[in-house]
């Protein structure tokens, strides 16, 4: 390992003597008193007190979920007697829960003891993969109610690695394969939209979305690109949904179906370009090599490989990379979100070229790399 030089060595004492006045409880006491520090210390106060209360936030937001308050809200402010009509609260526990959700952007107080939408309520309206996501936490909290017995689960014992079951030997079944497929479904719309922003495929004749669901990222990538056809490759329980969704779509005669294993099988040939959308992050490395052979061998010279899902900040950590899919993995007790370099470094290993991160418009959903197979 490189030793640190001289100035990251300063860098560090210095870093220590500020760490060690900040968690002296008497210079808080003296900075929160003094008008110039005391923004600074409140902001910090305030920060940490979202990441200690940050569970309840979220069980603000499922029991508003649950009780479906935001699609009622939506034809206007209701007071909390007509909100708690129908539901288990009475008037005096829905005012409870719809102050906290007021507190929380989810909902605003309006005149009259009423309560309307919030912006954050109203932008989970109009993102349903979120309310989707919602629904499924509840499982990940049993998961995570111990989280240091998270960290040292063994494979294929939690909760979540269940549901997702292709992280265990059991197989996949067609039930599983349902429920992790309608869910995958219900979030793609955002991760399609934020991709195909970013690379758009209009120079694409064929792209194979290997790991593909239900196909809605294919979908999304043929309505936005007349001339574009498409396969969709995934395990046989869920390319059985893929064709039923691409027929139903109006697509299937733009699409070709494949079912296999992309740890085991060869990929389909004819694709020009392969995605890989939310696919590396479920496994662990020696599968992802697997994984990435597949595609270069898949591919034509000069083929591409478009990776699309959730990153690690590497040296610069983020909230949805590192804190939320560091520890969901975690619960799937099986793969982990990568920085781009490691992506880069792993692709330049498989024999891909020309690998690089492209500029994000919304990265906490998702970062895409391009890559190349060489052309020679
Ligand atoms: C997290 S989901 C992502 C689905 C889709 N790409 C999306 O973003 O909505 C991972 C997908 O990889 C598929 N998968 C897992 N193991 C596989 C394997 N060995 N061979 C082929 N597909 C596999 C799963 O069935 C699932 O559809």
């Amino acid at each position: 390992m490189r030793q640190p030089g001289v100035l990251s060595r300063l860098a560090d004492r210095l870093r220590r003597w500020r760490d060690g006045l900040i968690a002296d409880p008497g210079f808080q006491a003296r900075a929160t008193a003094f008008p110039l520090t005391r923004g600074i210390a409140n902001r910090q106060g305030a920060a940490l007190y979202d990441l200690v209360a940050g569970f309840v936030y979220s069980q603000v937001l499922l029991a508003c979920v649950e009780l479906d308050l935001f699609r009622r809200l939506r034809a206007g402010p209701l007071d909390a007697q007509t909100l708690a009509r129908g539901t288990p609260l009475d008037a005096e526990r829905m005012a409870r829960l719809a102050q906290a959700a007021a507190a929380l952007d989810l909902m605003r107080v309006r005149p009259g003891g009423r309560y309307g939408l919030g912006p954050l309520g109203a932008a989970l309206l109009g993102a349903p993969g979120v309310e989707e996501m919602v629904r499924h936490h509840p499982m990940f909290y049993r998961d995570l109610a111990d989280p240091l017995a998270l960290f040292t689960a063994p494979r294929d014992s939690t909760e979540i690695a269940r549901f997702w079951s292709y992280v265990g030997e059991r197989g996949v079944g067609h039930e599983d394969a349902a429920a992790y497929s309608r869910l995958m479904a219900a979030s793609q719309a955002m991760v399609a939209a934020e991709t195909l922003a970013v690379h758009p495929m209009r120079d694409v004749s064929v792209l194979m979305d290997v790991g593909g669901g239900e196909g809605a990222f294919l979908s999304a990538a043929l309505r936005a690109t007349p001339g574009l056809r498409g396969i969709v490759f995934d395990l046989p329980p869920v390319v059985a949904r893929a064709r039923a969704a691409m027929d139903l779509a109006g697509l299937s005669d733009r699409t070709r179906v494949a079912g296999g294993s992309f740890l085991e099988d060869p990929l389909p040939d004819g694709a020009d370009a392969v995605s890989l959308v939310r696919v590396l992050y479920d496994h662990d490395t020696p599968s992802v090599r697997r994984i990435l052979a597949a595609c270069l061998a898949a591919l034509p010279p000069g083929g591409r490989l478009i990776l699309s899902e959730p990153m690690s900040g590497g040296d610069h950590p983020t909230r949805a990379g590192d804190a939320y899919f560091g520890l969901y993995t975690a619960a799937m007790t099986s793969g982990q979100p990568r920085s781009a370099e490691t992506h880069i470094a792993l692709l330049r290993e498989a024999g891909f070229s020309e690998a690089r991160l492209l500029s994000a418009r919304q990265p906490f959903i998702t970062r895409v790399i391009v890559a190349r197979r060489p052309a020679r």
